[in-house]
């Protein structure tokens, strides 16, 4: 696991523990292992520690972090390193990260290439730096870089790294030579001054005051999260106590926040957003598919949608073409684009020379016969069949025959779209979530016909711009907002039934969603989902009135249509379901007229309202799409549930530190949710999103946790 060698006067420890060289219990062991003989070898005058393959270590092994652990630790292994008498250089490419840049701390000194990244990610994964990083990261930067890096877990390049300090010299070549190089002049320098413990924290008569900033800044930003508040607390302490004390904090603190269920939760859902790249479909899976190569593409449809994804692909780097039918909305389609390119680049996003890149990337056209040569399409025009069959048929007419289409839909079935081409096998869904820019979520959907290699290609692509991309097979809503729906449509009942809808949201951002379901509908506008409803009704064959209650015997609410039709639409017209200082404002406030509203129609109705309690109202909002989500297994839409907790961390941003909906699930016990959706079931028979799951009544009688049945080792932590 960590290969010793001497060269001339340097001994190097090549870290050898593939794909990322994870300090493991045996790379921990090789460390201590090779520190001892360096030391004991006269000959070996300075010593070099690097990682073998495409990396320096990037952390501690997360999977170790389920079992009780071995020593040596990575304090005392960190302890000799720094002791050593012979300076020990890291020698970083890759990405040197918690553990691995801990180790790169105990060393004397820091080379790197240019491309390498330094960062404190633990945060992510609901921990802190556990070995000594809160105490030297400050003294080497000061408290306020500290502070930032290890709240944000920021990967930070090798040149900025070098200003903040931790890096003491860029070098270029191979890596193990530069570290080489550089160790042998170090030789005879003494290491007594490059060891951190001893350096003061910079400023540290200010830390009060940077952490009460630091505090305030992670309250706010990461509502919920522990991880952030305790990654405070331990950098504070090096600015307080002496060094040995400090890392005695660091490792209580740590002990706290590891064992904790948020921990577990985010190093699951760091594993299940590995898993989905892992993916399977009839005939092939992400080992054996073969993407084609994607050097350009096309958008068509410059809407919300289509320049929030042609912001995607630029920012990537890949020319897009942008089609669109009449000059005035092609160049409202460019003012869009370039203002979020500016956006992007101001917010750091994307560097300025990507940001001006993209000026020449876009190619604006009103002409199909521009897309010839293009390797991938994406049509991006508003939810209508026979207007996205008739641009698939189009660009099958255009398009050479290897160009893949694809369609940014959000429900229609892809087999209805791609029957309008001859290349079935190239046609695939990419359902992008609003905003397209922003929103990390891609929803790929394969066919009957959809080839494994465009699904590949999509995923492949979904990567590229910086997306975390699923594939799920074709349905009605396909996953995301399938299992979504129940959670709207219990939140209309629930507020009929007798909460008031400030009620629901307290309790649902109290659960962890950033914001609750009434202000969700508020910013997205009453009307669109009035008219979604006006929609299916009309294809239900319905005509909906105020006492509509049923549709094709199923329960509804018209509560939304009825505050629509009062010209309440939301934000936009100042007025919703909560009132706004103006008209699109974005300071809710409860409004008494929507009490009045709401007990007018429930008197009309001849609904009793009554106390619901918070338990219920999270009950009828999560175990609705639960019951749901293992329909979705049942029927193989997805193969697994890590599909469906990613879909809701980067689709509706459910809270990383719960897991996900099926994690959460697996958590609170599954016997207990199918138990209750049987209640509800039985007192909400006019609800088919209660009927219970087959697939849940069957692992909640046979006691089997879900935890079994998910890929990701990250469930079983
Ligand atoms: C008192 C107690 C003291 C305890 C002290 C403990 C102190 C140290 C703590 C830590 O270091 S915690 C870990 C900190 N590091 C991280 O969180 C980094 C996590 N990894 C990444 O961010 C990325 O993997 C990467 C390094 C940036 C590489 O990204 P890339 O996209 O290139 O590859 P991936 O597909 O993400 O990963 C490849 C492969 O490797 C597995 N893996 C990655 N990191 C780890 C890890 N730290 N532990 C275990 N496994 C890891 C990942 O799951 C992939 O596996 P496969 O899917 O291919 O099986």
């Amino acid at each position: 696991m960590v290969d010793y060698s001497v060269n001339s006067s340097v001994a190097l420890l090549l870290v050898n523990n593939p794909p990322v060289n994870a300090l493991s219990h045996a790379v921990r062991k090789g460390l201590a292992d090779g520190m001892l003989k360096a030391t004991k070898d006269t000959k070996v005058k300075a010593i070099v520690i690097a990682g073998k393959g495409r990396t320096f270590p990037a952390g501690a092994d997360i999977r170790e972090f389920s079992g009780p652990g071995k020593e040596p630790w990575l304090v005392p292994v960190g302890n000799g390193i720094e002791a050593s008498g012979k300076p020990v250089v890291a020698a970083i490419h890759g990405t040197c990260l918690g553990g691995g840049l801990e180790v790169a701390l105990f060393c004397h000194y820091r080379v790197a290439l240019k491309s390498a990244r330094v960062g404190f990610p633990e945060v992510a994964i609901g921990i802190l730096p556990g070995a000594a990083g809160t105490q030297r990261l400050p003294r080497v930067t000061g408290l306020p870089v500290a502070f930032d890096m290890i709240t944000s877990g920021r990967h930070v390049p090798a040149e900025q790294a070098k200003k903040y300090g931790i890096i003491d010299e860029i070098v270029t070549g191979d890596i193990v030579n530069a570290g080489i190089r550089y160790a042998m002049i170090m030789v005879g320098k003494s290491t007594i001054p490059r060891r951190l413990r001893a350096k003061p924290v910079p400023d540290a008569e200010n830390v009060q005051k940077y952490a009460d900033a630091a505090m305030a800044h992670v309250k706010r930003k990461y509502k919920g999260y522990e991880a952030p508040v305790y990654c405070v607390k331990a950098v504070r302490a090096s600015a307080e106590k002496p060094y040995d004390l400090g890392v005695e904090n660091e490792k209580t603190l740590f002990n706290v926040v590891g064992k904790s269920g948020q921990a577990r939760a985010q190093q699951y859902a760091f594993f299940a957003e590995r898993v989905v790249g892992k993916w399977e479909m009839p005939g092939g899976n992400s080992q054996t598919a073969k993407p084609i190569p994607v050097r350009s593409t096309a958008v068509i449809g410059a809407g919300t949608m289509g320049t929030g994804i042609a912001v995607c692909i630029l920012s990537a780097g890949l020319p897009c073409y942008l089609v669109e039918q009449n000059q005035k909305f092609l160049e409202n389609g460019l003012k869009t684009i370039k203002a979020l390119m500016e956006g992007s680049v101001k917010l750091g996003k994307i560097s300025p020379e990507v940001g001006q890149r993209a000026a020449s990337l876009l190619k604006p056209t009103m002409s199909y016969d521009d897309l010839t040569g293009v390797d991938l399409v994406i049509e991006a025009v508003y939810e209508n069949l026979e207007l996205k069959k008739e641009i698939f048929a189009k660009l099958d007419k255009v398009c050479k025959p290897s160009t893949i289409l694809c369609s940014n839909t959000s429900s229609i079935d892809i087999d209805r779209i791609a029957v309008a081409t001859k290349r079935p096998e190239k046609c695939v869904g990419v359902h992008f979530f609003a905003p397209a820019y922003h929103m990390k979520l891609l929803e790929n959907i394969y066919s009957t016909k959809t080839s494994p290699d465009t699904a590949a290609t999509v995923m492949k692509l979904g990567k590229t711009i910086g997306k975390v991309p699923i594939l799920v097979k074709s349905c009605q809503g396909f996953l995301a907002n399938r299992m979504n729906t129940p959670y709207g449509t219990e939140s209309g009942f629930l507020v009929e039934e007798g909460a008031l809808p400030w009620e629901v949201d307290q309790v649902m951002e109290d659960f962890g969603m950033p914001m609750g379901p009434f202000k969700v509908r508020d910013l997205s506008g009453l009307d669109v989902g009035s008219k979604i409803t006006a929609e299916i009704a009309k294809t239900l064959g319905v005509t909906l009135t105020d006492e509509t209650r049923f549709m094709a015997g199923n329960r509804y609410s018209h509560m939304n249509t009825v505050l629509a039709n009062m010209g309440r639409l939301g934000r936009k017209s100042g007025k919703g379901w909560y009132k706004y200082e103006k008209a699109g404002g974005k300071i809710a406030s409860i409004d008494d007229d929507v009490i009045t509203v709401l007990n007018n129609h429930c008197k009309k109705l001849g609904i009793e309202r009554r106390t619901i309690s918070s338990q219920e109202i999270i009950e009828r909002l999560m175990y609705s799409c639960i019951n749901e989500g293992f329909k979705i297994l049942e029927e193989g839409i997805a193969k697994r549930p890590e599909e469906i907790d990613i879909s809701w961390l980067y689709g509706f941003t459910f809270p990383k530190y719960l897991g996900g909906p099926m994690y959460y699930a697996n958590q609170v016990g599954l016997g207990r949710v199918y138990d209750r959706i049987c209640y509800y079931h039985e007192n909400f028979p006019f609800s088919k999103h209660w009927v219970p799951s087959q697939l849940l009544r069957r692992l909640s009688e046979q006691n089997i946790p879900m935890s079994q049945w998910m890929a990701s080792p990250g469930a079983r932590l």
